[in-house]
């Protein structure tokens, strides 16, 4: 509540006036004559005209209450003019809601003397002739002249502070409430009032922050100077102001606060206050700041420790107080080793690069073991820092705290450690900076381990470990020009294991692995340091032995063979592995490494053709045969895509009454420069290279065009069997492709018959099996190719969807030649026979081995007894011979 209104009594010495009149002669007061300047003749004059232009407005009133002097400051004040108010009650110069009050107050003082109303200064509402409400500060004197009590009152506008002061209440109210922290400043950008969120995140009172500027209050041991003052600076500009700034609290603690400043106007513009919101986002800048400069230099694909010392520099840079040390684990967690630590001292260091992993291994150490943080609130009294703590003394470490930086999967990558020159624990703001780096450290550190794994992976063969082609023939250039330097010989081995697709295909690919492990473990242990070994591709590996002759080199090769063929045991079964080596030497065979592997590959086929389990040094006319073989393969890929390539046909015929029961399509290549091609050489060339899916492609698609053609014709070809090779079995889009083609050709799945070998069948591959299963579904009739030489058992035989039995050609040339080969043969029949299957016998050639099969009990007879593999046109006319 605002004080009461003062009454002044109206004078009766002075006539009233009108505002816009010209003011009348001042008065002779009555009291002027009791004043310390009586005497002098002018004295009340000088007086009265002293109060005439005081700044305040003076009012004095008589014993009646009338108005006896009016000064020009009241005039402004109230809007009234002298002669308006002279000698009139003062009651006039009141509000209307308070003249009563007013009036007694005066009243009583004029009686008692003890009213409060005399003496101090206090505000009052006043109302001015145009009914504008304003506020004043009044002091009142009162004053006895001839018992006649008079007062006289000063006045002075404080309107505006009044209303600044109101706005100030009601601002102070609503920000009050808020959670966030607000500072209200006044014109000049002095504090004038801090609400209970800023007192709780800054810890200053009102007394200490009122008067001041924030950014003088806000600031901190590491504010740059510039910064804050910007705030101080910006309320002049009259505008909304927002920033970021990092500000003190008063115990020195540094937060990041996002700070909004808006300034309050008056109703004439000018500035009444600031209002400025400072909301802590120490969390969220501080992931942003380090967020950005890591997620910076590594996109930049800077190297770790660039990375870590970035990380350890913005760390510090919020929390100054702090060192900052980043340790990664070794592989075998069991040490830690520095990263980065920038501003660790010198002397402390060598402690970090090789801290064991252990319970009781400083804070680092003990914090990767446990993986938890740990606190050394006191290096010196702490057991786990015993061994290091005259380094630590000597680096000024008083206290650490560790944290461990961790994988997604919870692994320990390595630590995170703080440094304090003093003996303390980490606060909330050190332990919200660990947290937000430690994820960030673990993604520059796993991303590094990925980079060296892709690396490793880029130079190194993942399944064996040894140096892949690309780095093994970077590391022999360098072995190869030592040796030419120094005039020494050097070795180049190229080995291939024999029959290894055979494990691959029937023992699957685990086992296939397994063996490649072994047999990489033994090429190393037997060669010497500085030899190197490494994996070209597949089964093939490649031994640079520098400093080799040849007779060296033999018996290098010797040792690796017998090293090689002891036998071992891979998914239950024993293995008996072999290789084949080729040799090239250094001068001798070439000068550059890409021509020694080279001519060691082509000693490695040489040794290989000559019967496996061998080695070959190479020579130039294996390498003429090489060449050779090169020309071949490019001719056979010309004659797969532009013709050169066709088909014979040998019948089939059934033992018991000599009809045809079908044909079996033979391949055939006519070269113009290499003329007529066997099989026996085209048909490896081509798995070799990789042309036989297609050659079976081509094959297939012939096959069925000539039986279409035969069937067009009239020509009674029962049907027709092709051959098939592994690759063909591992192509999952086989059965579309049969169907697709018998479909085109308007025949049926019974039309044709397939062959494979045992092992082709055996193939644990999934696909092969898919693909039989598939084949054998679609009705297509499958044949054992070669039967006989396999090892397939009975119980094995009757798993397998066939329908045919194909006896190899090798038992029926002895066929009445040893009674061994007759027994062998019966017992095959036998076996068809109980497992219904038809029994094709190969390659009779002579009347006795038909005679013998017919009798017992073989179905169907092929060979050059019967007919040659015949053109189509040619087994048409044997046929029309018949
Ligand atoms: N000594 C002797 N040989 C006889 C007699 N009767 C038939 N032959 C020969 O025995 C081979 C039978 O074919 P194979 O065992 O499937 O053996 C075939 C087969 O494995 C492969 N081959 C032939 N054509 C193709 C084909 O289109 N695709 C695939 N993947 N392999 C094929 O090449 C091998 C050799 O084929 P060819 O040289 O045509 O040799 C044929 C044939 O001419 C005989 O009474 N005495």
């Amino acid at each position: 509540m605002p004080p009461p209104p003062i009454t002044l009594t109206p004078a009766d010495v002075v006539k009233p006036t009108h505002a816009t009149e010209k003011r009348p002669p001042l008065p002779e007061l009555p009291l002027l004559r009791h004043t310390a300047l009586t005497g002098a003749t002018n004295a009340g004059e000088i007086l009265v005209q002293t109060l005439e232009q005081a700044i305040d407005a003076v009012v004095v009133i008589d014993e009646h209450n009338r108005v006896v002097f009016f000064n020009a400051a009241a005039e402004r004040l109230w809007g009234w003019g002298n002669r308006e108010v002279i000698g009139r009650s003062v009651t006039m110069l009141v509000p209307a809601d308070i003249q009563p009050r007013h009036d007694e107050l005066i009243e009583r003082n004029r009686r008692t003397n003890e009213s409060h109303i005399v003496g101090s200064s206090r505000k009052v509402r006043l109302e001015r002739k145009d009914g504008r409400a304003l506020w004043a500060t009044l002091s009142l004197s009162r004053i006895t002249v001839d018992r006649r009590v008079m007062y006289t009152a000063f006045l002075r506008d404080v309107t505006r502070e009044h209303e600044d002061q109101e706005q100030l209440r009601l601002l102070s109210l609503g920000t009050d409430a808020t959670g966030n922290a607000v500072i209200i400043t006044d014109d000049e950008h002095r504090i004038v009032f801090i609400n209970a969120g800023f007192r709780r995140l800054f810890g200053h009172d009102a007394e200490e922050a009122c008067g001041r500027r924030p950014g003088e209050l806000l600031a901190g041991a590491h504010t740059e100077a510039a910064s804050l003052a910007r705030l101080d600076g910006q309320q002049h500009r009259g505008e909304t102001f927002r920033a970021d700034e990092i500000v003190y609290r008063k115990d020195g603690r540094p937060l990041w606060a996002s700070l909004v400043m808006d300034p309050i106007h008056r109703e004439d513009g000018s500035l009444r206050n600031c209002v400025i919101a400072l909301t802590e986002i120490t969390r969220s800048k501080m992931y942003e700041l380090l967020q950005r400069s890591v997620l910076e230099t590594m996109i930049q694909d800077r190297p770790v420790r660039e990375v870590m010392d970035t990380v350890c520099r913005k760390v510090e840079s919020i929390a100054p107080e702090l060192r900052v040390a980043i340790l990664v684990a070794s592989d075998d967690s069991k040490y830690l080793r520095l990263l980065a630590a920038p501003s660790v001292p010198e002397v402390f260091r060598p402690v970090l690069h090789q801290l064991p992993i252990a319970p009781d291994s400083a804070s680092s150490g003990t914090a990767a073991w446990y993986g938890t943080s740990v606190e050394a609130s006191s290096v010196a009294s702490s057991p786990a820092w015993a061994p290091y703590r005259e380094l630590a003394a000597a680096a000024g470490i008083a206290a650490c705290w560790a944290h461990p930086i961790k994988a997604r999967n919870g692994r320990v990558l390595g630590t995170l450690a703080c440094y304090f020159v003093d003996q303390r624990r980490p606060d909330d703001l050190h332990r919200q900076l660990v947290e937000l780096c430690a994820p960030l450290c673990a993604v520059a550190i796993e991303r590094e381990a990925a980079k060296i794994h892709i690396e490793r992976l880029a130079f190194y063969d993942a399944l064996t470990g040894l140096p892949n082609r690309r780095l093994l023939l970077a590391q022999a250039s360098r072995a190869l020009a030592l040796c030419a330097r120094h005039g020494t010989p050097l070795a180049m081995l190229f080995i291939d294991l024999d029959r290894f697709k055979q494990v691959n295909d029937t023992l699957g690919h685990d086992s296939g692995d397994a063996l490649l492990r072994e047999i990489a473990q033994r090429l190393q242990e037997c060669v010497r340091d500085a030899d190197l070994v490494g994996r070209l591709s597949g089964d093939e590996f490649a031994i640079v032995l520098p400093q080799t002759n040849a007779e060296q080199a033999c018996a290098a090769v010797e040792r690796l063979l017998a090293s090689l063929a002891r036998p071992l045991q891979v998914a239950g079964a024993r293995l008996n592995p072999s290789a084949s080596i080729g040799v090239s030497l250094f001068p001798d065979n070439g000068c550059d490494v890409d021509t020694l592997l080279r001519h060691a590959d082509v000693a490695m086929y040489q040794a290989k053709a000559a019967g496996r389990n061998a080695y070959e040094f190479f020579s130039p006319e294996m390498n003429r045969y090489a060449h050779e073989r090169m020309a071949l393969e490019a001719a056979l890929r010309d004659a797969l895509s532009g013709g050169g390539l066709y088909l014979h046909y040998q019948p089939q015929l059934r033992l018991d009454d000599n009809r045809l029961y079908g044909v079996e399509a033979l391949a055939r290549w006519r070269d113009p420069h290499f003329g007529d091609v066997p099989p026996s050489h085209f048909i490896p060339l081509a798995e070799e290279c990789g042309l036989i899916v297609e050659l079976g492609r081509v094959v297939l698609d012939e096959a069925c065009r000539q039986l279409a053609d035969w069937r067009r014709r009239g020509v009674p070809i029962p049907s027709v069997s092709l051959n098939l090779s592994s690759p063909h079995f591992r192509d999952p889009t086989l059965p579309a492709l049969i169907a697709d083609t018998l479909a085109r050709h308007c025949l049926t799945p019974r039309d044709i018959t397939l062959e494979a070998t045992e092992s082709m069948v055996m193939d644990a591959h999934p696909i092969t099996q898919e693909n039989v299963a598939a084949i054998h579904a679609a009705g297509v009739h499958l044949a054992l190719d070669d039967f006989g030489t396999g090892y397939s058992s009975l119980g094995y035989l009757r798993s397998l969807p066939v329908s045919e039995l194909k006896l190899d050609r090798s038992f029926i040339r002895d066929l009445g030649r040893d009674d061994k080969t007759g027994a062998l043969v019966d017992a095959v029949i036998r076996m068809g026979e109980s497992l219904n299957l038809t029994v094709v016998a190969e390659g009779i050639e002579r009347q006795e081995q038909a005679r013998f099969l017919a009798r017992h009990g073989c179905h169907i007879g092929q060979g050059y007894l019967y007919a040659r593999p015949l053109a189509p046109d040619t087994l048409e006319q044997w046929l029309a011979g018949r």
